[in-house]
Parts: C-alpha cells; structure tokens; sequence
C-alpha cells in the first residue's frame, strides 16, 4: 500500500539513536522501517525463528525480504517489517489473524470447488529491534512476481484472457474476504502477485490488507478521516467519501480492468492526480454515464465483459451484496468467446492479433467494430513475427513521397512543411525506431500525432508501484453521493469522458471529421492484405474531410503501410492545397480525384526478415496481425 513516508535523516549527519522508540506515525506520514541485514534471525511470538534473506521488494513502506524458518534450507516465506507506530501494518496484521486461518481459506475452497485462492495466509507475527527501533513484523507465504511488471513491460497492458483470469480469480478472494466482514479497497496490478513452485503461474494472489475495513452494511455515511483513501487511480466514489463498501472493492476492480485492458482513465489522462476531489468528480462522471464513457475509451468497440460488470457496479447500491457468480459468469463467457481457458499459467505475454490487443470486444460480443470483426475473418490464424523485424518503405511509398514533395514545393512555407512532416518518410523514420522510440515520437511529435488516430494517448510511464495513495483536507470533499441508488443517474455529458480529436495539421481550415461508412479488409494472393477504404462516396467541395483510421499492429509484428493513390495524370492539387496537408486529407483527395469512387488504398505489409531487404514482396507474407478499424469518435 503506497503511503507517506517521513524523510529519513541523511546518511552520516545523526545515526538512528540506539534504544530511540520509534516516533508515533503522523497522520499519513509513517516511519520507514531500518534496514534489517542478511542473515538476522527473528523470532516470532509462538518463538518461531525466521532467518531474513535478501530484499525482494521494495515498496512506499520500505522493504519485504525473502526469509526461511531456521533449520530449513528455502526462502519460501517473506518477512514484512515496520516500525511500531505505523498502522497499515498493524491493521494487515489483525485482518490476517482474524481473518484469513488457513483452515478457513481451505473451508471456502471446498465449498466454492475451488482448485486453489488467491487469499494469502499469515505464518507468524512479532516484534523486533532493528537498530534501537521497534517494529512489528509479519511473516507470510513467499509468492511471485507482481504483475505489474508485466503490466508495465507489456507497455501497460495485459493479454484480454488474462485481464479475464484475473478479474475471476480476484472476484473469488473478494467473496473470500467479503465473508469475514471485510473489504480490501486497494485492488492493483502491483498488489496481485502470481503463486511460486509448480502450479503457481496459474494463481494470482491478492497482497497488502493494509487498508482492510469492516464494510458497511448499515446507512451510508461519508466519513471525512477516510475519504479518499486507497490508490488515487482506482479508488472508489465510496472510498472517495470515506465509505468502506463491498461495492467498492468491484468499482476498483473494474477501473484496473479498464487499464489492464490497455486504456488510460480519463483522470490519468487529465492529470488530476494530484486533486482527489476533481478525480472523483471524473469518476462520478465516468460512473454516471458508464457506456458513454467506456465507448470513449474504447473507440474499437467495449469489451462487452467490462461493459456488463461496471453496468452491474453502478447499479448495485451500498449495502449489497455483490452477486459474485453473476460477476465471474460474465468473465468466464468472455473467455469462452476469445477461445481463451481458464487454467494453466497466467499468460502475460501479449500476443499477435486476438481482441485482446487491440482493445476490441470479442467477436460477437460487442455492438462496435463491425470492420475489426470483417478484418478478423481474414485473418490466418498463425503469427510468427519478431519485435526486432525491420520496418522499410516500399518503391510506391517513395514514389508517393517524391511527388508530396514536388506538389509541397509549389505550396506555401506552412503547407510545405506540414505536407512533409505527414510524409511517408517521416512515419517511416518513426516506424523504423524501437518501439518504445516509436510510442515516444508518436507522442511527441506532431507529424507522427497528425499520422496517427484521433485517440485517448497512452498512459505515461509512470509505473504502478508509484501510484500514491492520498488523503485530502476533508472540507474540501464534494458532496457525498448519499444513499446509493439502484438506477443509473441521467446521462450527463461528461468532459472528461471524451477523447480529444487532435486538429489537423492545417492553417485556419477547420477539419471535418468524416468517418467511412465502410472499410473491407481482404486478402490478396501475393502477400498483401489490401484494404479499401470506401470513403465518403460522394465528398463535398470546399470542405475538408479527415478519416481516421487505427492501425493497430502487435508489439511483435512490424509491417509496411502504405497510403497509396492511384496515379493519375491530373495534378496533385491535393498535396498542394492546405486542407491537404495531412494523410488522411490526401486520402481523401485521391477520392476526389477519382469522382467518388472509393480509391484510397493502404497496403500492409509484414516484414518478416531480419534483414533489410525487407521490400521484397517474397519476404511479405499476408498480414493477419494488422487490422484496420475505422474510428469512432
Ligand atoms: N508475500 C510476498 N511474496 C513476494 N513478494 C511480496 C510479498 N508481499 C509483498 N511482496 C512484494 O513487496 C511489494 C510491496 O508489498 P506490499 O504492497 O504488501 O507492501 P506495502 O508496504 O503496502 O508497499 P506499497 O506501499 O508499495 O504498496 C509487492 O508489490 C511485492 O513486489
């Protein structure tokens, strides 16, 4: 659990005083533990003696370290240790003692027919000097990696199976929990841990009962010492006004679906981090138009198993029981649908081309993205492709190059410039990068922004292990929402739902987004998947149509795209105009130019040598990992 730490006294100036009690914790600020060495044995309260290994995790309260019961050989338990006086660990401590006895987490299991729970037991607890300091200690199972490391290595998303495992798994240590009389309102990705030892990858664990309450199951009553509290990201509109509720654990889990899902929340988007009172009035938004929203976060189409379960959260009212079979039920059909089964490992490694990648729903499953789906139909099933595939432009892409350039030249300073930023070349300069150069220039760059999508950005890189939980000056909190209701508010428009449509790169012309009223996607002997952008059919004079489209290509596969126009002999007004400075608005041209019929073509191809002979078309294999989707705004 992510707290405030007080500043530690700088190295060399005033060494921790032997036998100096540990200060009491203020509000939000706790001690930091002291550093305890390799090899130092506690001894726990039933006089159990655990030899500390090495750190193995470093969190806002200091460290966790690898420990083994003397006498025996394994590090396979963990040791966590904090100063007396700070409370989370207090509090973890008496939630795992009352409530989670092995005996019991077994009983549930049995009943529920589960093969295994993601509920971490406690083996023993005590009380330690570590340099004249006093601290609480607790020591439990060792489990694995956190998962936001692959959250974070996968470029902050998780495969859709996984995220679908995951909410099942997590649902089942809810139930768990929920039946103690408790809540853990502080559901992340760095909070779940995969099992260790044989069988382990298939089991995610849910860590830190730092901020474990007794639900309410009584009036709503905001409570102003309590608001806010959890991670500021994924914090609950009840948490936000202090209520401990069981509806609240699934809100939570649900924005951590959203992001693992691949999708930046609209608070993160907006940088209100740092004002809890305006990230809840994002959330009351997001929550009160829910469809509207998810709709705006998935432009390809909601998954329609997050869609189901947050419509379920925003109707359940305070109080209630959440119905956790109906939950899991809407997970398991999910991955049913994507072919995907729930046993095994935890697949965390994002794969070529399923929906899970593309943050589009299922095939069937979702109102939107009729063209993802017409695109998946062609798709082969098989993709072996590499990150490190070279990506290089085709003959056609230069030619069109050079003429861009040959009409830019003729424009003014404005329009050639933009007109060569959009350039083939220049996306081509981006798409030759790394990936991670890639995502940096695409964020950074306004030729490489005018190239791509009209989309919420990408998260930023600020890992989850730095999410912050925050307590605010409670006079500041809006209202409470009061008794929770079983219908859904009114629909209210909510700024902070919609994506921004980045303007076209065009001086004074104002862009008329239009969007294609089909794209067909289909394969081609030869290597080629050719889509066909029918665009606008009949294009009305003096306007400035932009059509977006999102290529989305798995973080293996590097393909060629090509925007390409059929030649012609009349003249490249299209390039030389400034509604024409951007691809898309050459796109459209190219419609003009051939009187309506829908011209537009964008080739894709993959590049499957290492090498960089990458145009030839032998080495250009069909390919099933690009689809094409049109945009919705
Ligand atoms: N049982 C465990 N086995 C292995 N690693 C663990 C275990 N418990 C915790 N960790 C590691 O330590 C990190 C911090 O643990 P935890 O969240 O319980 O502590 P915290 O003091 O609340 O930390 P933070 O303030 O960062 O949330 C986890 O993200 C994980 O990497």
């Amino acid at each position: 659990m992510p707290r405030v730490a007080k500043p530690k006294v700088a190295a060399g100036t005033a060494p921790a005083k032997k036998a100096a009690p540990a200060k009491k914790a203020k509000k939000n600020m706790y001690d930091m533990p002291e550093k305890v060495p390799e090899g130092t044995v506690f001894t726990d309260l039933a006089k159990g003696q655990w030899r500390i290994g090495p750190s193995i995790g470093v969190g806002g309260f200091g460290e966790i370290y690898a420990a083994c019961k003397v006498g025996e050989k394994n590090y396979d338990a963990v040791v966590k240790c904090e100063p007396h006086g700070n409370g989370p660990l207090f509090v973890e401590m008496h939630f795992y003692l009352r409530n989670a006895k092995l005996d019991d987490i077994k009983q549930f299991k049995q009943k529920n027919g589960l093969k295994s729970l993601g509920m971490p037991y406690i083996l023993a607890n005590g009380s330690v000097e570590v340099n004249g300091q006093k601290h609480r200690f607790i020591v439990m199972p060792r489990y694995g990696s956190d998962i936001s490391k692959f959250f974070v290595a996968n470029g902050k998303r998780l495969p859709e199976g996984t995220v679908y495992r995951l909410a099942i798994q997590m649902l089942d240590v809810y139930q768990f929990m929920h039946g103690t009389g408790y809540v853990h309102a502080d559901l992340k990705a760095a909070n779940i841990l995969l099992g260790l030892g044989k069988g382990g990858g298939a089991q995610a664990y849910l860590v830190d009962f730092g901020l474990a309450s007794h639900y309410t199951t009584g009036d709503f009553k905001p409570d102003p010492k309590k608001m806010h509290n959890g991670t500021i990201e994924y914090t609950s509109r009840d948490a936000h006004l202090g209520v401990a509720t069981r509806r609240s654990d699934l809100e939570i889990l649900g924005y951590n679906l959203i992001a693992w899902m691949g999708v930046e929340l609209p608070w993160e988007t907006q940088k209100l981090l740092d004002v809890p009172q305006k990230v809840q009035k994002a959330k009351e938004a997001f929550m009160d138009d829910i469809v509207g929203s998810l709709k705006s976060l998935f432009p390809r189409g909601v998954p329609a198993a997050i869609e189901e379960f947050m419509k379920y959260v925003t109707k359940m009212t305070h109080n209630q029981e959440p119905d956790y079979d109906k939950c899991r039920l809407m997970f398991q059909k999910a991955l049913k649908q994507i072919g995907v089964p729930n046993s095994g490992d935890l697949d965390f490694k994002i794969k070529p081309q399923t929906s899970s990648n593309n943050n589009i729903s299922p095939p069937g499953t979702s109102k939107a993205a009729p063209a993802a789906r017409r695109a998946k139909k062609v798709e082969s099933p098989v993709v072996n492709s590499s990150i490190d595939e070279i990506i290089s432009a085709s003959d056609e892409e230069e030619e069109e190059e050079k003429r861009i350039k040959r009409a830019a030249m003729k424009a003014s300073p404005a329009a050639r410039r933009a007109a060569m930023k959009a350039s083939p070349i220049a996306r081509k300069a981006v798409m030759k990068a790394s990936p991670a150069a890639r995502k940096a220039a695409i964020k950074t760059s306004p030729e490489a922004r005018g190239a791509a999508p009209a989309f919420p950005k990408k998260r930023d890189a600020a890992s989850p292990t730095n999410q912050k939980r925050v307590k605010t000056d409670p006079d500041l909190s809006p209202k409470p929402r009061g008794t929770p209701k079983a219908s859904p508010k009114p629909q209210t428009p909510s700024a902070t739902t919609q994506p921004k449509t980045p303007k076209p790169h065009t001086s004074g012309a104002s862009a008329k987004l239009n969007f294609s009223p089909a794209i067909s996607l289909r394969g081609r002997p030869g290597g080629k998947t050719v889509v066909n952008d029918d665009l606008t059919p009949n294009p009305r004079s003096k306007k400035t149509y932009e059509f977006n489209f999102e290529l989305d290509v798995s973080m293996d596969a590097n393909v060629i795209v090509n925007v390409k126009r059929k030649r012609k002999a009349a003249k490249d007004q299209a390039a030389a105009t400034p509604e024409s400075r951007t691809p898309s608005a050459r796109s459209i041209a190219s419609s003009k130019e051939e009187g309506g019929t829908p011209v537009t073509r964008v080739n894709f191809r993959k590049v499957n040598g290492h090498d960089d002979s990458s145009s030839s078309p032998a080495k250009s294999p069909r390919t099933p990992v690009v689809t094409l989707r049109k945009y919705q705004r």
